[in-house]
């Protein structure tokens, strides 16, 4: 007998990750080759993007796939969550000329203090949602604290893209097969301050750090490659990433619905504690995912350099955090 279809919100739909990411999640790659789903597509009210979200859906109607049972596009959040079990939230407001960070964190405060409200109204009470547009963890923060009815834990903040960017380095580095690497995370805030952490990553039972063994590559390439991989790509092609972005957050969902296998992933997630880092910080973390719930790896041994990497990444998402807290 078929599944019953599942409800996906996207906000940002006719933005360029929106692009990447909607044609594979109606073709089945996220939740599964046999769950139909409807699309709930969110986009800010103005004719240019209502327009633009409105050419997305005639090719989505177009790629005809049997597993999308449904489309709509929305202006409103209250609408555009309605039982949606699922929310990719995607649009952000991005950062403008002679904006400082500050104007960034307060632009994206307002909206997803409205977005969480919203899903606190209508959206399912099992929703996960994955907040990818920047400054993520913190907008997963805002989020959550303006949904008080539905649990903290179905916030989550996209890590996903960093630990990809990692194991793909390390592979090169090390010259086996990006997807044979176990046990890889990265840990705090999806920004140049992330640390990414090899320590227990291995491949075939060997571990990376014994096959890499160069704490200087680890220090001076690894780190900065991986911490400034957004700006690169922003250099190179004149837009930020969208493809790999899509491509993590397909990762992200899928892993948290259908499982891991028992294999490590990295999501933000609010912290209860765990590694000293306060409750309720959106935090990269290592997880194991089963039943549709994700488990932090507890009890790694944290040495001298990945607690100064830990506490730099913390540090810059509390000041994030305590930032904003005036506006929730
Ligand atoms: N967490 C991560 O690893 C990554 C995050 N990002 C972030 O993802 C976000 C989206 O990136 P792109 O798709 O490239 O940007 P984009 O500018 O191409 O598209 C964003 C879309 O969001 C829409 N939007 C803005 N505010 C909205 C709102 N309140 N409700 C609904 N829609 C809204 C815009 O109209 C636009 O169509 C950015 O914040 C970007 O920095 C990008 C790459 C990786
Ligand atoms: O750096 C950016 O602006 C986009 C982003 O988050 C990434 O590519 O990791």
């Amino acid at each position: 007998m078929s599944k019953k279809p599942v409800r996906v919100a996207v906000t940002g739909a006719a933005g360029q990750i929106g692009y990447a990411l909607l044609f594979r999640i109606a073709s089945g790659e996220m939740l599964g080759k046999d769950q139909p789903v409807i699309l709930q597509l969110l986009e800010i009210p103005d004719e240019k993007a209502q327009n633009a979200l409105k050419g997305v859906i005639m090719e989505l109607e177009d790629c005809a796939f049997p597993l999308l049972a449904g489309i709509e596009a929305h202006s409103d959040p209250l609408t555009a969550f309605k039982d949606t079990d699922y929310a990719l939230l995607v649009g952000a407001r991005p950062r403008g000329p002679g904006m400082e960070r500050a104007d960034l964190l307060a632009a994206n405060a307002q909206i997803f203090t409205a977005q969480g409200k919203a899903l606190n109204a209508v959206a399912s009470r099992n929703v996960k949602v994955l907040v990818v547009g920047n400054p993520a963890n913190t907008n997963a923060y805002i989020a959550m604290k303006s949904a008080p009815d539905l649990p903290a834990k179905n916030f989550t903040a996209m890590l996903r893209l960093d630990h990809n960017r990692a194991a793909s380095q390390l592979a090169a580095k090390a010259g086996f097969k990006v997807g044979d690497i176990k046990h890889l995370t990265v840990w705090g805030n999806h920004s140049p301050t992330m640390y990414a952490d090899y320590r227990f990553a291995t491949v075939d039972g060997k571990s990376v750090k014994d096959m890499i063994n160069d704490q200087v590559w680890n220090k001076d390439v690894f780190l900065p490659t991986v911490g400034k991989r957004g700006a690169a790509i922003i250099a190179a092609r004149g837009l930020s990433s969208a493809a790999s972005a899509a491509n993590a957050a397909i990762d992200h969902m899928r892993d948290w619905a259908l499982g891991s296998n028992g294999e490590w992933v990295t999501m933000g997630v609010p912290s209860n504690g765990e590694y000293g880092i306060p409750a309720g910080i959106v935090f990269g973390f290592p997880v194991t995912t089963e039943n549709g719930e994700y488990k932090i790896v507890e009890g790694l041994e944290i040495d001298a350099f990945s607690q100064e990497g830990i506490d730099k990444t913390l540090a810059e998402l509390q000041g994030e955090q305590d930032g904003v807290k005036h506006l929730l």
